[in-house]
């Protein structure tokens, strides 16, 4: 009507995709330490440290503005944004650990078999 200004967009079927894929990671990840940008407030030095940032509300927004073009690109910053964390965070901090742990859980999620599949199904 015309009384919603902002309209209301269908997302396309690999937009839908991406999203369940992004809940599924994301379930994978109870502390949330990787749900929103890493600060230099939280975390001294990171922005110097690393070069790549990436985090689950960016891969979000990237879905919402058609950034990703492919499943395997999702994946893609999936792993950079736990090795990010591997890189900044001494092994032994939970971080390292959380991230060590969610790259693990998260490649089943994204193993190539289940995305070929998915893939077929949006093709
Ligand atoms: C958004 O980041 C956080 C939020 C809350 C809390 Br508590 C910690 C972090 C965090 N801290 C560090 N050192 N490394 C990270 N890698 C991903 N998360 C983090």
């Amino acid at each position: 009507s015309s009384l919603n200004k902002v309209e209301e967009k269908e997302l396309t079927p690999l937009q839908e995709a991406l999203s369940q894929l992004i809940r599924q990671l994301q379930r994978k990840d109870p502390s949330a330490f990787f749900s929103f940008p890493v600060t230099d407030l939280i975390a001294p030095g990171y922005s110097t440290i690393i070069k790549r940032p990436m985090d689950f509300s960016a891969m979000k927004e990237k879905v919402k503005n058609e950034f990703y073009q492919s499943l395997e690109e999702l994946k893609e910053d999936f792993r950079i944004m736990c090795e990010n964390a591997m890189i900044y965070n001494k092994p032994e901090t939970i971080y390292h650990k959380a991230a060590r742990k969610l790259l693990h859980s998260g490649m089943k999620i994204l193993r190539p078999e289940r995305l070929e599949s998915l893939r077929q199904s949006i093709e």
